[in-house]
């Protein structure tokens, strides 16, 4: 079934019977993103990766959605009839330098039985979105790529389009400076100190009753602006204080965005190599050289940090090891302004081509955000915390029409719907976590999104 939309066809299930994605591209002078979101109505989607490429996207010349537990399944059978054209030719595919092609950006929820209530209207089990309008800067040069999908779609038209929005853009500045913060009003726990210090001990007594081995326990915090967000302004102040993060907006409908600047990748694929990384343990950063140099040698000290980023290693190691090759590299501390990680680098070059949906499906969630076993993991969650995870800690990036595609872990998140924003957070628990300590380091996650909001 085709459902039309306002901005393009919807892929609403396979069987579909809309035609491929037409694209046409061509070199434009830099331009300011930020002004160029802010023009937009949704669906918006921006997306840079550290050292890559940098997206913005408007409007929906496709999109694709799926709930339930084939969502991977049916994502992967919608997008191979979405990118196949009879003629690469026409469709601009082969013909378009390879940073101008067509992608579909979005992600997935946590859970495939996610339901989209309050905050997260608009955001279903999966939505990715091609954008009519695609803008990409690399290092040498900024492209512009117009696209449509249908079966009537005719090229001359998709070219039109993009003269008109070509001579459309020479109006936007080519740089701004970040633009103000909204400031904050108030903020409201929806996890209260108490509440955590019990649901730490919980975890941690079905941890010594050896039901569990790892779970990741999130909470929310409500946050009220003292004015509108502009969250262009936002990406660009994390931009500045995050240069090292993945910065992302996805903003299916006008109900809602979500937003975030996470320092997780979860993987990349180029052809048969697959990068992917297992990001795990925190603690704060110092306020001397010393104090930081001391706070980074207790993360590898640690036997409780080394354990709980040891499972992400290990979880990670047996998920890939049966598509092909593995090389797991030395672990380093990943050095955040407000915190630092400890991360192990992990390759592989697959023995087959994949799409890189089945690498997230293989891959998500990994014990950096759900546990070990996973069934358990996700049963504590559900029966732990109090709020809905929606998208947070979940895929969020890209695929193309050959499959390649990078995805970051969605986490120093958020998402603003209506005149309030809700932020979420983590902490892996293991069996010799102090509530405390968790409740200190959580605290510190939150600080990514609230300093770019002025406080
Ligand atoms: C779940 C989150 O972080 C994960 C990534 C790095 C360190 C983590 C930790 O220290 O527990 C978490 O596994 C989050 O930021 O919400």
């Amino acid at each position: 079934m085709t459902v039309s939309d306002r901005d393009g066809p919807t892929i609403a299930s396979a069987g579909d019977e809309s035609g491929p994605v037409v694209s046409r591209a061509c070199e434009v002078v830099d331009l300011s993103y930020r002004s160029f979101l802010a023009d937009r109505a949704p669906p918006r989607v921006y997306w840079t990766a550290p050292h890559g490429l940098e997206i913005a996207g408007g409007g929906a010349a496709a999109r694709l959605r799926a709930t339930g537990d084939e969502r991977f399944e049916t994502l992967r059978a919608d997008a191979e009839r979405l990118f196949s054209s009879p003629n690469a030719a026409l469709a601009g595919g082969d013909d378009l330098p390879a940073p101008a092609r067509p992608r579909a950006f979005g992600g997935v929820a946590f859970h495939a039985g996610h339901d989209p209530v309050t905050p997260w209207e608009g955001f279903p089990a999966a939505e990715f979105v091609v954008p009519r309008i695609q803008l990409t800067r690399t290092d040498e040069t900024t492209w512009l790529t117009v696209s449509a999908s249908g079966t009537d779609v005719a090229v001359g038209d998709v070219k039109r389009e993009l003269e008109d929005v070509r001579a459309a853009l020479a109006a936007h500045p080519a740089m701004q400076p970040s633009g103000g913060s909204p400031g904050i009003a108030g903020t409201r726990l929806r996890t209260s100190r108490e509440e955590w210090t019990r649901q730490v001990q919980r975890a941690t007594d079905r941890i010594a009753a050896g039901e569990l081995r790892k779970v990741v326990l999130a909470q929310s915090l409500e946050v009220d602006l003292a004015s509108g967000i502009e969250i262009p302004d936002v990406l660009e102040r994390l931009r500045r204080t995050y240069p090292e993060c993945y910065r992302f907006l996805i903003e299916p409908t006008d109900a809602a965005s979500f937003f975030g600047a996470p320092p997780e990748r979860l993987v990349s694929l180029s052809g048969r190599r697959v990068e992917t990384e297992a990001l795990a343990g925190s603690v704060a950063r110092g306020e001397t050289p010393e104090e930081d140099h001391e706070l980074m040698s207790s993360l590898f000290e640690s036997e409780k940090i080394r354990h709980e980023q040891g499972v992400v290693v290990d979880t990670i190691r047996e998920q890939l090891e049966p598509l092909g090759e593995i090389r797991v590299d030395e672990r380093t501390v990943r050095k955040l302004a407000t915190i630092q990680h400890l991360r192990t680098p992990i390759r592989a070059d697959l023995a087959d081509e994949e799409h890189v949906l089945s690498i997230v499906e293989a891959l998500h969630p990994t014990p950096a955000v759900g546990g070990l076993p996973p069934e358990r993991a996700w049963e504590t969650i559900r029966g732990t915390e109090t709020f809905d995870r929606g998208w947070y800690a979940s895929p969020v990036g890209w695929f193309d029409a050959d499959g390649d595609g990078e995805f970051a872990v969605a986490i120093r998140s958020g998402v603003a719907s209506d005149a309030r924003l809700t932020l979420f957070a983590g902490n892996g628990i293991v069996a010799d976590s102090d509530p405390d300590e968790e409740w200190a380091e959580v605290q510190l996650k939150y600080r990514p999104i609230l300093d770019a909001l002025g406080e």
